[in-house]
């Protein structure tokens, strides 16, 4: 809004209260609608039949066995959530220093994906792209003398979206931050004929102290040697966060993330705003733990503020946000 219309106004003629004094009203004035369609639901996957583990560190989220997953799935479906993404907890081990079993074609995440599509095959499927479930240094690339090696692990990355797509998934969402991956990607899906698979890049993805309780819930977190900074980005940086975006969506991606998300929808609205491509942000597993944690202790009421925090995503500019409060939301959202 420019400030030609911000100063319109005048007291006593302009009361701004009024067109707030009634819910009807405010319902009639609000400039952002939050729904379902919004949605897409992080699931935590592990081995094993009928079994759900919880996630310490994130109350109320728990791991699921694939059979589970599938349940689940179908209730997000019944709910209207568009999409889940996966996440697996990988046996220890079958953790190696390259990751291989990224690309095993039978691994726990190809399993779950081909269990959903069977149980409920109008729901989106989405799978990360990235070494870290399965890599024995637990870093999202393979490291080689101290350094996350970047072309090494794009080879291994291509395999992993080309296991993951022939397995049934709709979206690779490569996480890993690598140069050039994006590019790799779709090269290598093109070339198979998967030209309708959808890449949703973690574009500007931080290094950021809020992913810890993501790790301890596919059980990286023992494993990771040192910290992601050589690969991820500095949260210092804005300008930097364009760049990446920019290059992705050359290379091919079809949506692009910022993640974390409270703390950085400064960065969703500058990705908004300059390229209007489908932007998504992930409230990850820290900012969930946060809210719940002190829901927990009776300190948040934690329907209103889930509500509240993903439209502030959307007043920021996302199309849609990955969160672990998705089922609550959608439940919230229709009145349940
Ligand atoms: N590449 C792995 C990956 N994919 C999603 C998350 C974090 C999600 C969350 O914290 O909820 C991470 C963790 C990391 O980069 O260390
Ligand atoms: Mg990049």
């Amino acid at each position: 809004m420019s400030t030609r219309y911000t100063s319109l106004g005048r007291f006593p003629n302009t009361r701004l209260r009024r067109n707030r004094r009634e819910a009807w009203s405010r319902r009639l004035v609000a400039e952002t609608k939050l729904s379902v369609d919004d949605l897409i639901w992080p699931v935590f996957v592990q081995e094993g039949k009928n079994e759900r583990t919880p996630v310490k560190s994130m109350p109320g989220v728990d791991r699921l066995t694939i059979d589970l997953f599938a349940e689940a799935a179908k209730e997000a479906r019944d709910l209207g959530i568009p999409a889940v993404a996966i996440f697996p907890e990988t046996d220890p081990k079958a953790k190696t220093p390259d990751g291989r079993e990224a690309y095993n074609p039978d691994n726990l995440v190809c399993r779950a994906i081909m269990a959903v599509k069977k149980a409920v095959p109008d729901i989106g499927v989405v799978c990360d792209v990235a070494l870290d479930p399965f890599n024995s240094d637990g870093h999202d690339g393979i490291v080689r003398d101290g350094y996350v090696q970047n072309d090494e692990t794009l080879d291994a990355l291509v395999a992993q979206a080309l296991v993951q797509t022939e397995a049934g998934a709709d979206i690779q969402a490569p996480s890993d931050m690598m140069d050039g991956r994006i590019g790799a990607i779709r090269k290598a899906l093109d070339d198979k004929g998967h030209i309708h698979t959808q890449i949703m890049s973690y574009a500007a993805k931080y290094a950021s102290a809020f992913y810890n309780p993501f790790r301890d819930a596919i059980g990286s977190s023992g494993a990771l040697k040192g910290d992601k900074k050589t690969y991820q980005m500095d949260y210092a940086n804005s300008d930097e966060a364009l760049r990446e975006v920019a290059f992705d969506i050359e290379e091919g991606a079809d949506m692009v993330m910022v993640k974390p998300g409270l703390p950085y929808l400064d960065i969703v609205r500058r990705v908004k705003d300059t390229f209007g491509i489908p932007t998504y942000a992930y409230q990850v597993s820290g900012e969930y733990a946060m809210l719940r944690g002190a829901a927990d202790r009776g300190w948040l009421d934690w329907n209103r503020v889930l509500i509240e925090t993903l439209t502030g995503f959307k007043r920021a500019g996302c199309d849609g946000i990955l969160t672990y409060g998705a089922v609550d939301a959608a439940r919230l959202l229709k009145g349940l």
